[in-house]
């Protein structure tokens, strides 16, 4: 069944044509990359899907369900979009992750201090960064407490664009093994890195589609 379907999507800025007749069908579960040269409208793509973009013509459906209006809300509830330079405030880092999950709408994944330090320990994060301040931390361990808390609110779909693109190769392998093993999950991965190809990822070009 398609989790995701765009339909006949016109789409420009300005005078450039980024998208025209444009199709694409998921499926739920699939783990697909996203490929395609520089500016040809891969994080476009993701915008499109989550309604931060309405295309000029066609239509976008989410599990079956038109994207519009009345229905986006429902729609960002689904989809985790995680990007390369994630802005996860400035406090303590402890303090964001509980805030996330302290909100009325994440209070059924019962997410608690166990599993936080386990995905912690999963990529690399110590204890200590967990109660430490954002601001001291590298670009890549930003990344990866970001990571870890869109994995905790357990979404049915993942955006993931260049999420790997700072991290050291083991550390990409670690993320990347961890994201294709989620077998219910939708998967969609805009990234560079080698580490994304698995027999269980499907290859999507759009220079060739679009
Ligand atoms: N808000 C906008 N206003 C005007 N042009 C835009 C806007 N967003 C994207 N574009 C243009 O649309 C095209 C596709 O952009 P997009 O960011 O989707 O490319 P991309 O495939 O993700 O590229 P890259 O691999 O370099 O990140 C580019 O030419 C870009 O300049």
């Amino acid at each position: 069944m398609n989790i995701i379907s765009l339909k006949d999507i016109d789409l420009k800025f300005g005078s450039k044509h980024v998208f025209k007749s444009f199709g694409l069908d998921i499926q739920k579960g699939e783990k697909v990359r996203i490929k395609g040269k520089s500016g040809v409208g891969k994080t476009t793509l993701f915008r499109l899907i989550l309604g931060f973009l309405k295309p000029e013509k066609g239509n976008i459906l989410y599990d079956g369900l038109k994207l519009d209006s009345n229905s986006v809300w429902d729609v960002r509830r689904s989809i985790a979009y995680v990007s390369q330079d994630m802005s996860i405030g400035e406090g303590l880092v402890k303090d964001f992750l509980e805030e996330i999950f302290s909100y009325e709408a994440n209070k059924h994944l019962n997410v608690d201090l166990e599993n936080i330090l386990t995905l912690f320990r999963q990529f690399d994060l110590s204890g200590e960064l967990y109660r430490g301040r954002i601001s001291d931390l590298s670009g890549g361990e930003k990344q990866r407490v970001g990571i870890v808390a869109s994995i905790l609110l357990d979404r049915s779909t993942y955006l993931l664009d260049e999420i790997t693109s700072a991290l050291d190769e083991a550390l990409k392998e670690k993320v990347a093994r961890c994201f294709l093993g989620l077998n219910e999950k939708t998967i969609l991965i805009i990234s560079h890195d080698q580490v994304w190809e698995a027999e269980n990822v499907k290859l999507i070009d759009l220079d060739s589609l679009n």
